[in-house]
């Protein structure tokens, strides 16, 4: 299985379990590997075999943008759910970071995977398999 990828989406939304951060956007970013097979899309050069990724970047800031989740691994759950269910990915790796939101430190967040692994190609590598 191959994967198509999304590095470094930013989303201004509400996050956070203080009172000051119910208050302000923060910025979150998205790292996203979904697994898909590409070789239709490599053969026909046709964008409807193989899986938008400006779709998914797209239905993702709408989401997150219209969001008010206190923790990350909330917004992380549930931006993987929409993915898996709404783009037909079987598996994916998704890591969510909070920039600045620790002092000293670059970002902090969660990653996380969900689906069933593949076991060969690329996505697989990727997933330890
Ligand atoms: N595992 C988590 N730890 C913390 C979270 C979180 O969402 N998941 N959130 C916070 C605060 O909102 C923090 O980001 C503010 O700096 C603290 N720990």
């Amino acid at each position: 299985m191959d994967i198509v990828y999304i590095r470094d989406l930013k989303v201004e939304t509400i996050i956070g379990i203080y009172d000051w951060e119910r208050e302000v956007r923060q910025t979150v970013s998205l790292d996203l590997e979904m697994a898909f097979d590409i070789s239709e899309a490599a053969r026909t050069d046709n964008i409807e075999y193989t899986l938008n990724y400006k779709a998914v970047a797209k239905r993702l800031i709408a989401f997150i943008e219209s969001s008010e989740f206190l923790l990350v691994e909330t917004m992380a759950e549930q931006a993987a759910a929409i993915v898996r269910e709404q783009f037909s990915v079987s598996w994916l790796r998704l890591r969510l970071s909070k920039p600045g939101a620790v002092r000293g430190s670059r970002d902090v967040g969660v990653i996380i995977e969900r689906g069933d692994r593949p076991t060969k190609g690329a996505a697989a590598m990727s997933a330890g398999v």
